[in-house]
């Protein structure tokens, strides 16, 4: 008998119902009609809540008198819409609004949600058979209205009868499909390789890396079995939840994938040997994961970067789940010490997270609803060789929600995280939408480039999973065609964004960090690796909140980057490492760049204008406003961060000053301001979960 099964299914000794609510929606705040429906459904039952949206022109209530004045009759079915018998029998009106909500959770769910049935307000839970089979006629004829499948997940008996959850799924629409990005982390041999060739490919493994096979992308990788580089691989689910992906000959058609999906997972395969880790540490902050799945070899256990990759992922606030693997070679008081010192690591004070062993279907479904709220930790036991508990992850993924939630009112953003020269085409980049809308025909400012600017860029043709879509969505990975941009002008960390962010580039920011681990005290001039979305570029300390840093210390510091100006939002997290030093933090203040070049000529034109005047000249490094001109000209000059500072002209310079390295970090001047001083250790995990407790978010 496997061990797996022996083991308590929470570590804490409850079930997951007993710690999690039994389902959360999917779009916590309600918008636009469901406020509308809220605050009828408030009205009825004698509730106050505001409406957040005027209503609309041929919806039910037309203004806020008939709002507030809801006659005796339709109170009577606002209380039917509210009761656990809603869709027993609706009448007309009753219907409408039922499927208005249901739309509106499914367009909020980015094209899913989970329905219960038999729940009410202020009722005990539970229908009998009749009714039960009622409210899932009605709920199906709603789901087929929207050109959803309803698909069942589990019932539960209460009470007072029977509770349903169904799986609402819009239909495959040619070309579009929702995504969820899951970055794949864990030490090497973990079989992360291998278990991404199972899920895809639909082949077991034989144990001595014949699944991984499939997946590697350089001569090397196929020679050592090892992963160098950051690898997507996708896995397609159907609107009835069915895997999609049928390799013809070992080869997946990704855009076949495509059009049959209503989901597609996207899985960035990253590196377990800690040579590769700057490339790891990319793929968790440039790939934007919305979940983070971690690898456990169940005879390794928690070894190598195991910590310092779940750290990573609660540093980066993503959602971990933990797969181990290799359950088939592990023998069962091996699999139980594992586990054991998992569940400890991961309830320590560092982490907080409550493990959950996922053995059943019911445990599955209860995961993936709660999960999203990053305090679970959805624990799976699989054997890539046997296939055992395959099919409980298989569904898991399948629930998964993607954590970005587009408005399609919001300007576009979009983060480059690779380039490509395509033959016939031209250059290519590749990336993630994080906000709006960009369709064909845009025009979008690329940048910034090594004087911060941002110069117009046609939108002519966009592949999202190489396949070509007329436009792309927050949360959406994508690439795009760029006519008569050379490979060379782009970098990885540029974005595209809509014009009318006006967008501005910076050399300088400041960020609150918490240093998780530095062998000695690091102080001004330190220099390392910042990996901030997909910007990876050295930096230097330029001042700090305090004199120095050690292991474990939090403190605000201004950095300076050394080779271009970059975008960077406000919020954002960010990385700071080189070597063993680690840090995390978010950035809190960004400081505009005015490059030299318009500095320049704004001080030889004051300072012509003085002459002529006879007036005094501003010194050179007073701080001066860029005038509106350039601001307009250069597609720059709005202080991102609200901040009323422009900066000098001397810290607008390319970074001259400084150590003067504009490349890697050099690992001599690295160190410059680095004194010997014994310092503690902070594991990856604690000192990560030290950046949730502090005010870093
Ligand atoms: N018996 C058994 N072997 C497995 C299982 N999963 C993976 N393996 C084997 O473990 C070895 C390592 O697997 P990989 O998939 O290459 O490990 P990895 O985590 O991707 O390693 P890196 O790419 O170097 O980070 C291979 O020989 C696999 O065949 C499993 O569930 N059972």
């Amino acid at each position: 008998m496997n061990g797996a099964r022996e083991v308590p299914l929470l570590s804490n000794g409850h079930g997951p119902d007993e710690v999690l609510s039994p389902v959360t929606p999917l779009s916590p705040t309600p918008t636009g009609n469901e406020s509308r429906i809220l605050k009828i459904l408030g009205s009825a039952a004698g509730l106050s809540c505001k409406a957040e949206r005027p209503p609309q022109a041929g919806s039910l209530f037309t203004n806020e008198d008939e709002d507030v004045g809801v006659d005796a009759e339709m109170g009577a079915e606002m209380t039917k819409l509210m009761s656990k018998m809603a869709l027993v029998s609706p009448s007309d009106d009753v219907y409408e609004l039922l499927l208005e909500h249901l739309r509106e959770r499914v367009y909020g769910g980015m094209g899913e949600t989970i329905y219960e049935i038999g729940i009410g307000e202020g009722e005990l839970p539970g229908l009998n058979e009749e009714d039960m089979q009622a409210s899932i006629a009605t709920l199906k004829t709603m789901a087929a209205t929207l050109n959803a499948d309803c698909v069942e997940l589990r019932f539960k008996s209460e009470k007072c009868g029977q509770v349903a959850e169904f799986l609402i799924r819009k239909r495959a629409e040619s070309r579009d499909f929702m995504e969820v990005r899951i970055a794949v982390v864990g030490n090497v041999d973990a079989g992360k390789s291998t278990l991404l060739g199972v899920l895809t490919h639909g082949e077991l493994d034989n144990g001595r890396g014949f699944a991984r096979l499939k997946l590697f992308r350089h001569k090397h990788e196929m020679e050592s079995g090892r992963t160098s580089s950051v690898g997507n691989d996708i896995l397609g689910f159907d609107s009835s939840g069915q895997v999609v992906n049928k390799p013809d000959h070992g080869h997946l058609d990704w855009t076949k994938i495509c059009e049959e999906s209503s989901k597609v997972i996207t899985f960035i395969d990253l590196a377990g040997h800690e040579r590769y880790l700057k490339t790891t540490v990319f793929g968790m902050t440039g790939h934007t994961p919305d979940f983070s799945m971690l690898m456990i070899g169940a005879n390794a256990g928690i070894v190598g970067m195991t910590k310092e990759h779940l750290g990573l992922a609660l540093a980066l606030s993503v959602p971990v789940f933990v797969v181990v693997t290799k359950i088939d070679m592990c023998p069962p008081n091996v699999l139980q010490d594992t586990l054991k010192l998992l569940q400890r690591v991961l309830k320590s004070p560092g982490c907080r997270k409550i493990p959950v062993l996922v053995q059943t279907e019911d445990d599955v479904i209860t995961s993936a609803v709660n999960f999203s709220s990053e305090r679970i930790c959805p624990i799976f036991q699989v054997s890539n060789v046997t296939g055992e508990n395959l099919q409980l992850l298989r569904m898991f993924l399948n629930l998964l929600a993607p954590r970005i939630h587009f408005n399609e009112h919001e300007p576009a953003e979009f983060q480059i995280d690779d380039t490509f020269s395509v033959p016939g085409v031209g250059t290519v980049v590749s990336g993630t939408t994080l906000k709006g809308v960009i369709r064909l025909n845009d025009t979008m400012l690329l940048g910034p480039d090594s004087l911060g600017e941002f110069i117009p860029v046609p939108v002519k043709s966009i592949h999202r999973k190489r396949m070509p879509v007329k436009e792309v969505r927050g949360g959406q990975t994508a690439s795009f065609a760029l006519k008569k941009i050379k490979r060379s002008y782009i970098r990885k960390g540029m974005v595209m964004v809509s014009p009318a962010l006006n967008p501005t580039a910076c050399w300088e920011f400041e960020s609150e960090v918490l240093v998780l681990h530095h062998p000695t005290t690091i102080s001004c001039k330190y220099q390392a690796m910042v990996h901030v979305g997909s910007v990876r570029q050295t930096a230097s300390i330029i001042s700090m909140s305090t004199e120095h840093l050690r292991t474990g210390d939090k403190a605000s510091v201004k950095f300076r980057f050394i080779k271009n100006p970059e975008y960077l939002r406000q919020n954002m997290r960010m990385v700071f490492r080189e070597g063993r030093t680690k840090a995390v933090g978010t950035i809190v203040k960004l400081y505009p760049y005015v490059s030299a070049v318009a500095q320049n000529m704004r001080s030889s034109r004051a300072q012509k204008k003085a002459m002529e005047s006879g007036h005094h000249m501003r010194p050179q490094n007073e701080p001066q406003k860029p005038s509106k001109r350039n601001r307009k000209s250069r597609h720059r000059g709005t202080e991102l961060s609200g901040a009323a500072s422009v900066p000098s002209a001397a810290s607008a310079e390319p970074a001259a000053s400084g150590s003067g390295s504009t490349g890697a970090p050099d690992p001599g001047s690295a160190n410059t301001g680095v004194t010997t001083v014994a310092a503690g250790h902070v594991t990856g995990a604690e000192a990560a979960a030290g950046t949730q407790k502090s005010t870093i978010t």
